[in-house]
């Protein structure tokens, strides 16, 4: 389980989480929602090693992630699917999974890894020669998700998977989360869409300005007045 106790970070000296405290426990999706500039990135890359952590702690199955490199918080089973996805538009589909393969023991099962993957995201068989940057959106962060599976992550952290995704494909995707989940992975997702993300979370924190202002089970969230005015305009 993921253990994040009083994090506080930011940029240049100026500080814009401030003392966040949360918790992923294993086999479980938690949300992190809230509006634009909240800080929601910024705790993660805190999180992922990607920027150092002002102080506070966190902890991984008990060992403290504070100053580690990405790799290094990866080779631990954290792994990011970034904002924006970041893939490699001019290698196939294929060549982008095998990068995923990026720990000691998941390079060994790259090729049942790889099978696996092809299963859930039929798609990306059809596909896997074709070059990543000529794929739809949707396949695109279908690609992103498997490359970081490919890791055996016991937890993913996912940043604002559903951006740039028409409906029905956000509705697909929420899905794929759920069943991923339900595979044995934990999951910690930062999202824009309140709503549908609330409704697939075992927890959810609601952050503003650096700061949790509250937290509770997904679905219990959604039924708050106050959450229904702020992010859902109800
Ligand atoms: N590299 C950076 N250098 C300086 N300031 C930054 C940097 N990245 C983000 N910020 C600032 O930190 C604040 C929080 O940004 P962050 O991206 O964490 O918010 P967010 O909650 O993820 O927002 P959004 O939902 O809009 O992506 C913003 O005011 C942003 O301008």
């Amino acid at each position: 389980m993921l253990k994040i106790s009083d994090l506080r970070t930011g940029y240049n000296g100026g500080e814009i989480v401030h003392g966040i405290s949360l918790e992923v426990p294993d086999n479980q999706i938690v949300a992190i929602v809230g509006g634009n500039g909240a800080g929601k990135s910024t705790l993660i890359k805190a999180i992922t090693g990607l920027i150092p952590l002002t102080s506070g702690t966190a902890e991984y199955n008990g060992e403290k992630l504070n100053g580690l490199s990405p790799d290094k918080i990866m080779q631990k089973g954290v792994c990011l699917v970034p904002e924006g996805r970041q893939l490699f538009p001019n290698m196939t589909v294929e060549d982008n999974l095998d990068i995923g393969s990026c720990t000691k023991e998941s390079r060994k099962r790259r090729k049942e890894n790889k099978e696996e993957m092809f299963q859930i995201f039929p798609r990306l068989l059809e596909r896997r020669r074709q070059l990543t940057g000529t794929l739809s959106g949707g396949e695109q962060q279908m690609v992103a998700m498997a490359r970081a599976l490919m890791s055996n992550p016991k937890l993913l952290i996912m940043d604002e998977p559903s951006w740039g995704l028409a409906p029905i494909l956000v509705t697909e995707m929420f899905q794929t989360i759920e069943m991923i989940r339900d595979r044995g992975t934990a999951i910690l997702i930062v999202e824009q869409n309140v709503g549908k993300t609330l409704s697939i979370s075992d927890w959810g924190y609601v952050i503003e300005n650096g700061t949790v202002v509250m937290q509770d089970v997904g679905k219990k969230l959604l039924q708050d007045e106050s959450l229904k005015k702020a992010y859902l305009g109800i």
